[in-house]
C-alpha cells in the first residue's frame, strides 16, 4: 500500500522532522536536490543544456541546490529567480551564497528555446493562492517550451491536497516527490500534470498517525496478491450466497451486469429478484443465476424475505427506478434483512426518504455514490466534495455508518474511520455505461466470500480498475464497454488470486 499526503501534512512532517528528530533543514534539502539530480541522470534526460526555475521558498531552494550539483558535474545549467528577494527563505538565502561561490550561472529572462530540460522549483507544497502576474506568464512559457519538465515535489501551480489547477500549472514529464506522494499529483488535475511520478526517501519521518487525523492510502496490485485468498476446499455454500434486487422492466441491462459480475468474481451463488419483464430476457444471459420475479404492482414480500434469510448478502439498486415499487423494495429491505447490505445507483436516490431506516439499520452497509448521488445524499455541491474529497467522504461514511464508495476519476472509500483510501487502478475507457453496475456485482461477490466491507470496498475498486486497464489494452479506451470489465475481472482475480 502506498501512502499519501496533503501539502500540509507534508510541512507537519517536515517540521517534525527537522525541529523534534533534529536533522537540520539543509541535509534534508541536500538529499531532496540529490534524488532529483538521480532521476535526471536515471531517466536519460536530455541535459545539454539545463535551466532550474526557482521560486521564493523552499522548492525554489533545493531548486538551486540541485543547479549546483549539475553544475558541479559539468552539467550546463543556468538558474533563473523569480521570487521576490524580500520573500527569500532563510534556506533560499544560503543556497544562492553556496550556489554563487560554486560559480553557479543566475539568469533572468533568457528564450526557453535554448533549454534542453527545464526544472520547475517554482511552487511546492507552499503555494496557497491562485498563480497570477509574472509566475503565470513564465509557467505559460514552459508549457509551449521544446524542453523536457522535471518538477520538484510537485508541479507549482497544483494544489497540493486536492490536484486543482490553481490559475495554470506547470505540466511536467517527471516528478520527483520528497518522502510521500502529495494527493495533488494523485486527484486529476494534477495526475495528468504530474508525468512521470518518482517518490524519494528523504529521510523524513514517516509517523502520520502522530500528526494527522485521517492517513491516506491506496489499495494496490501486489496488495490484492497478499488479501485474496481462495480455499481449495470450499464449495458453493461457503463462497456465498449473493441477493441481487435490481433491474425494473426497461433495465435488465443493470441486473445483468451486476449479477454476472458477482459471478465472475468468485461467489457460490447469486439470485435476482427482478421483475417479470425480464424472464424471457435474464435466464437465457445468465442462466447460472436464479431468478425470482414480481409482477407491476407487488414486490413478492414473503418470496423476498425468504430470499433474504437465503443470501449472505444483499444488493439493491442497479436499474431499479425509483417508482413507489422500488422505495417499497428499499423499504421491505431496510427493515427486514439481517445481511451485509451493498446499496446503488437508484437504491441511493430513494434512500433520502429511508434515513431513518438507515440508521436503524444494523448490519454493515456500502453504499457507492457517484458525485452526483454523493451531492444528493450528502447535500453539498460536487464541487465541495473536490475541494475536500477525504474528508467529506470520510464525514459521510461516519455520518451514516456505512462504507462509502464515492465514485470518481479517482474513487474515494472510507468507512469513517482512521484510514481513508484513494483508488489509482482504472481509465476513462470506464465511464461508460453499466460500469457502476458492474462495480456493485464485484463487491457483492467479495462481501459474499467473507471480506470485511472496508476491504471489500477497496480490494473491488482496486480489481475494477484493472479490470479495466486491462480491457483497455486489449480493446482500447473507446471500444471497451462494461461488460468487458466482467471478462477482465476473471483474469485480474485469476492473475493476482
Ligand atoms: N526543510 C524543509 O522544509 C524542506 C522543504 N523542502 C522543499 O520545500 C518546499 C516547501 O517550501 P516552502 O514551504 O518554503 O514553500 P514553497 O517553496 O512551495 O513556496 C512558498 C513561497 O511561495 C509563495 N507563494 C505561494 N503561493 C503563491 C502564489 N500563488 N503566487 C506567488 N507566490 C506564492 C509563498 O508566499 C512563499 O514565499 C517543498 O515542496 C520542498 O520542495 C524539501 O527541500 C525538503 C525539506
Ligand atoms: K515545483
Amino acid at each position: 500500500m502506498r501512502e499519501f499526503v496533503s501539502g500540509t501534512q507534508m510541512k507537519q512532517l517536515d517540521r517534525y522532522t527537522i525541529q523534534e528528530i533534529g536533522i537540520p533543514s539543509l541535509v534534508l534539502m541536500e538529499r531532496a536536490a540529490r534524488s532529483v539530480y538521480d532521476t535526471m541522470i536515471k531517466e536519460r534526460l536530455p541535459l545539454k543544456k539545463v535551466l532550474v526555475l526557482c521560486g521564493s521558498g523552499n522548492n525554489g531552494a533545493d531548486g538551486v541546490a540541485l543547479a549546483r550539483m549539475l553544475h558541479l558535474s559539468n552539467i550546463s545549467v543556468d538558474v533563473e529567480i523569480l521570487g521576490n528577494p524580500s520573500h527569500f527563505t532563510t534556506e533560499m538565502k544560503q543556497q544562492i551564497e553556496i550556489a554563487k561561490k560554486y560559480q553557479v550561472a543566475f539568469v533572468k529572462n533568457k528564450s526557453l528555446s535554448e533549454y534542453t530540460t527545464i526544472v520547475d522549483a517554482i511552487f511546492g507544497v507552499g503555494l496557497d493562492r491562485e498563480v497570477g502576474g509574472g509566475y503565470k506568464e513564465k509557467i505559460k512559457e514552459i508549457n509551449q517550451a521544446d524542453a523536457k519538465v522535471v518538477a520538484v515535489d510537485i508541479p507549482s501551480g497544483i494544489d497540493s491536497a486536492t490536484g486543482k489547477v490553481l490559475g495554470c500549472a506547470v505540466c511536467a514529464d517527471w516528478t520527483v516527490s520528497f518522502a510521500y506522494e502529495k494527493l495533488g499529483t494523485v486527484f486529476y488535475e494534477g495526475a495528468e500534470y504530474a508525468g512521470n511520478v518518482r517518490v524519494a526517501d528523504i529521510g523524513i519521518v514517516k509517523m502520520p498517525e502522530i500528526c494527522f487525523p485521517i492517513s491516506t492510502y491506496t489499495f494496490e496490485e501486489k496488495d490484492l496478491k497478499e488479501k485474496l485468498f481462495r480455499r481449495e476446499s470450499g464449495n458453493k455454500g461457503t463462497f456465498g450466497k449473493v441477493l441481487l434486487i435490481a433491474g425494473n422492466e426497461m433495465t435488465s441491462g443493470a441486473a445483468l451486469l451486476s449479477a454476472s459480475s458477482a459471478l465472475h468474481t468468485g461467489v457460490g451463488m447469486v439470485k435476482v429478484h427482478t421483475r417479470k419483464e425480464n424472464r424471457a430476457i435474464l435466464p437465457v444471459q445468465l442462466p447460472e443465476a436464479m431468478y425470482c420475479f414480481y409482477g407491476k404492482k407487488e414486490i413478492k414480500s414473503e418470496a423476498l424475505a425468504e430470499s433474504l434469510e437465503w443470501a449472505d448478502v444483499v444488493g439493491i439498486g442497479p436499474g431499479l427506478g425509483t417508482n413507489k415499487q422500488a422505495e417499497a423494495l428499499l423499504e421491505f429491505v431496510l427493515k427486514y434483512s439481517k445481511r451485509p447490505l451493498v446499496i446503488d445507483a437508484d437504491g441511493l436516490n430513494l434512500l433520502k426518504s429511508k434515513l431513518d431506516l438507515l440508521e436503524k439499520y444494523e448490519y454493515p452497509v456500502i453504499m457507492t455514490p457517484h458525485l452526483g448521488e454523493f451531492s444528493r445524499l450528502s447535500g453539498l455541491s460536487i464541487k465541495d466534495w473536490k475541494q475536500q474529497p477525504i474528508e467529506l467522504t470520510n464525514e459521510l461514511a461516519h455520518r451514516y455508518n456505512v462504507t462509502l464508495v464515492c465514485k470518481d476519476a479517482r474513487t474515494v472509500i472510507a468507512d469513517g474511520g482512521q484510514n481513508v483510501y484513494v483508488n489509482t487502478t482504472g481509465n476513462s475507457g470506464m465511464a461508460t455505461a453499466g460500469s457502476g453496475d458492474v462495480l456493485t456485482g464485484i463487491l457483492l461477490g467479495l462481501l459474499a466470500q467473507g471480506y470485511a466491507p472496508l476491504d471489500a470496498a477497496v480490494m473491488g475498486v482496486c480489481v475494477h480498475g484493472l479490470a479495466g486497464d486491462e480491457a483497455a489494452k486489449e480493446k482500447g479506451k473507446y471500444a471497451m464497454v462494461a461488460g468487458d470489465l466482467i471478462t477482465y475481472t476473471g483474469d485480474v482475480l485469476k492473475k493476482r488470486g
